[in-house]
């Protein structure tokens, strides 16, 4: 995942400032490089580089991203490679001058580039694939005879992309001198979202990942770009949308959104990620009593299977811990403090970065530990970082017993849509068991979500959607068109000792 976002409208004298922030609400999906693009009176003004979005824009930065419109990006790499030279957007000067910035991972890159090359007689300049995917867009774009109305020329080179990329793609782009525009892939498996703003000079609309960037920026959330859907801002407050074929058939979002990747106070096809963390706190406490009952787990206190404290695992684990403690009736304890200041571990690129932070980013409360037996709730193991240093963590406070709970099923299977989760071995899950898992990262009993019930939490927010992109559990690839090579030359390329030579050289 990544963050994206676009804004245009009649009285936005000044995108750059308002792209800033909406960059800074969606900081969470990606902490390694950000950028920002603007439409400067038709001059582009571009500034990108590695690092969080407050420490990319200096004020000097800001001053030079003048103009109504403009698109921005923060990256989680989960393509190509870490340098600087991949963050977003990318810009091609033709047709018209285009800005690009990708959530998602294309699964046919290899294809395409070699398409551009041959016979589109396109120059790359990098390893990533979003810039595959704007020269895709710009080329499908070149081919529609001048005087075709823009918005229509770029619907079909919507169609043309949709035709020609696979896998996972929400983007915004700039058209320099026009407007701005966003697509989502076929299935929609990364979130996208429409918001629009009535302001006394006219109406401005803006497009962005999360409803939580809309919230900040005081836009209404309109609605989802739908799968396949491409839609068409300007300057002068018109939205057009152009549904693809699929569009009325419901998406098909991947759900670890749900679990960890977006803020909970985001709005997503339909479904409010606070309250699907609900259920998903509720659902793990009945799976907590029935298998409690299951293994004949005796309680030595009065409570469900002994348990005398539930506490989150911060951030992302807090939500589901709050309705799993009031749902078995066990008093809920911030054990933890998280140190604000650091950011979000699983998104770090490379291990040993993983690793250190952890420690530097939670400290326990050794008072809510002594001589408990303590229930940590998370919302997902996927490497197992977090979860075996917190649980020596609560020994170490004093804990007499540690049951450890993913509001989550088992991380089975590799992740090809923007999830940094390439080479099956690092999964803590990999053909293990849960017991086995348990033994591993040092926990007394360990639980997690089934993932009926997980899909169940989802749903119950929007019930036309019928299917998530649950891959990572189920090693189902909606796209469909994942084999074994593929996640083979996937787990090659970007496998941690892969990924620790490209950041030392970056
Ligand atoms: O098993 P692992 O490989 O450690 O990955 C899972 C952990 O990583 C995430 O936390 P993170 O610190 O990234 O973000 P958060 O503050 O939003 O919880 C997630 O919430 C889990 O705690
Ligand atoms: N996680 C993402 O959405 C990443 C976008 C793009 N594939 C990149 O690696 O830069
Ligand atoms: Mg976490």
């Amino acid at each position: 995942m990544c963050g994206i976002v676009a804004i245009t409208g009649s009285s936005n004298a000044a995108a750059g400032p308002q792209l800033y922030d909406a960059l800074s609400v969606l900081q969470h999906r990606g902490q390694d490089a950000a950028g920002i693009a603007t439409d400067d009176h038709g001059r582009l003004a571009l500034r990108k580089d590695n690092g969080l979005v407050a420490d990319v824009f200096r004020q000097k930065h800001m001053n030079r991203l003048a103009g109504g419109q403009g698109i921005g990006h923060c990256r989680y790499p989960t393509a190509g490679c870490p340098s600087n030279a991949e963050a977003q957007p990318f810009y091609v000067n033709a047709p018209y001058g285009l800005a690009l910035a990708h959530n998602g991972n294309l699964t046919n890159t290899a294809e395409l580039v070699e398409d551009l090359r041959q016979s589109d007689r396109r120059h790359l300049n990098t390893t990533s694939d979003s810039e595959v995917l704007l020269n895709i867009f710009a080329h499908e774009l070149q081919q529609k005879p001048a005087g075709t109305p823009l918005a229509d020329a770029v619907f079909d080179a919507c169609d043309g992309v949709r035709r020609r990329c696979r896998g996972a793609y929400a983007v915004t782009g700039l058209v320099m001198g026009h407007g701005v525009f966003a697509l989502r892939d076929p299935l929609g498996i990364r979130p996208l979202v429409i918001g629009r703003r009535e302001t006394l000079q006219g109406v401005e609309h803006m497009i962005a990942s999360e409803s939580v960037a809309l919230d900040a920026l005081g836009f209404e959330l309109l609605d989802d770009v739908g799968p396949g859907e491409a839609v068409w801002a300007d300057a002068a407050g018109q939205l057009v949308r152009r549904p693809s074929g699929a569009a009325h058939r419901p998406p098909v979002p991947c759900i670890f959104e749900h679990v960890y990747l977006a803020r909970p106070d985001s709005m997503m096809d339909g479904v409010s990620v606070y309250k699907a963390r609900l259920r998903m706190g509720e659902k793990l406490a009945d799976k907590v009593f029935r298998e409690a009952s299951r293994l004949g787990i005796q309680s030595d206190n009065g409570k469900p299977a002994g348990i005398d404290v539930v506490m989150p695992i911060p951030d992302s684990g807090r939500t589901a811990a709050l309705s799993m403690a009031a749902r078995l009736g066990v008093p809920y304890r911030e054990g933890f403090i998280k140190n604000r200041y650091v950011g979000r571990t699983f998104i770090m690129p490379g291990q040993a970065e993983r690793r250190k932070s952890v420690r530097k980013k939670l400290n326990p409360i050794p008072l809510e530990f002594a001589g408990k037996t303590v229930c940590l709730v998370d919302d997902s193991i996927v490497r197992g970082t977090t979860c075996t240093q917190i649980i020596k963590l609560a020994r170490e406070a004093g804990a007499k017993r540690v049951v450890y709970c993913s509001a989550a099923p088992p991380v089975r299977f590799p992740n090809v849509y923007g999830i940094d989760m390439p080479a099956p071995e690092e999964l803590i899950a990999h053909g293990r068991t849960t017991e086995q898992v348990a033994e591993e990262i040092g926990a007394d009993w360990l639980v997690y979500q089934d993932l009926a019930d997980l899909v169940a939490c989802s749903r119950e927010g929007n019930p036309q959607i019928e299917r998530f992109d649950c891959s990572v559990f189920d090693g189902v690839y909606p796209t469909g068109d994942i084999d074994a090579g593929y996640l083979e030359g996937v787990r090659e390329k970007r496998n941690d000792a892969a990924q620790t030579a490209a950041l030392a050289s970056r």
